[in-house]
């Protein structure tokens, strides 16, 4: 089967300043790469080159075996989730969720159904008439999520979608969304500082460093080799610079 995402030679090069060099990736369907590495590496501007937003790089963006380059962000079939849900809110949890569907002029029937499925999956069951400026932070994130989910993107791309939550919530929630994604087979990227969330979503991790992949491979591999690693594992980051 053809990657979910493919990447090659990317380079971004911002005045005279290389903040990309050369990266080459494939997420395979259904699987989960997380993108690590200090601040200022590369791992944002590598994620908006993805989802459509930057379009000042050299190399291929490909998706199912199909170059995406100058493929405008909603028409790549890819869902986002960002820190903060950016949830609209003037509507509710069904609207927000169901606003994909809209676009897409699914029945309402069939779109109260997947609404019904999408809270359920999320631990949000029965929650479709809430006002969503009454749900905490991580509750925002789950329809956030859903609302992402709802449009059965063939890849979601998440910015550090944990973050903004605290500690203990962030790890139930890191959980919570490592089971949705195998249980709906959603191939992903994501973003992060925290190896624990690495380790507990990602398939496979890339470290990035100075724009460079500094290491690359199974979860489990790349984490250990970072925690071994001289003057490492010592920052979030696992990385020196
Ligand atoms: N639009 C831009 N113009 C110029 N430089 C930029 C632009 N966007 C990002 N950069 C620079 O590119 C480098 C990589 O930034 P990027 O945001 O991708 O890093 P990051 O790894 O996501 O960092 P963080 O973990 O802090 O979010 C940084 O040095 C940043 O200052």
């Amino acid at each position: 089967m053809q990657p979910a995402l493919r990447l090659d030679a990317i380079s971004v090069d911002f005045g005279g300043r290389t903040v990309l060099d050369g990266i080459d990736l494939a997420v395979d369907p259904g699987q989960v790469l997380a993108l690590l590495g200090p601040s200022g590496s590369g791992k944002s501007t590598l994620l908006r080159v993805i989802a459509g937003f930057e379009d000042r790089y050299t190399g291929t963006v490909s998706s199912a075996g199909t170059r995406i380059d100058g493929v405008p962000p909603h028409r790549r079939g890819f869902a986002l989730l960002f820190q903060e849900g950016q949830l609209f809110p003037h509507r509710d949890v069904a609207g927000n969720i169901g606003y994909p569907m809209r676009l897409r002029r699914i029945d309402r029937a069939r779109t109260a159904e997947r609404i019904a499925e999408l809270l359920e999956l999320v631990g949000l069951a029965g929650f479709e008439r809430r006002d969503v400026s009454t749900l905490s932070g991580g509750e925002q994130q789950r329809v956030a999520l859903a609302r992402a989910l709802a449009a059965e993107p063939r890849l979601l791309l998440l910015d550090e979608p944990l973050s903004a939550l605290d500690r203990e919530l962030r790890e139930r929630l890191a959980g919570d969304l490592r089971r949705i994604l195998t249980s709906t087979g959603t191939s992903a990227v994501f973003v992060t500082h925290d190896h624990g969330e690495a380790a507990v979503l990602a398939d496979r991790v890339a470290v990035l460093r100075a724009g460079r992949i500094g290491a690359y491979g199974p979860t489990g591999e790349v984490l250990a080799g970072l925690a071994a690693g001289p003057g490492e594992g010592r920052d979030r980051d696992g990385a020196s610079g």
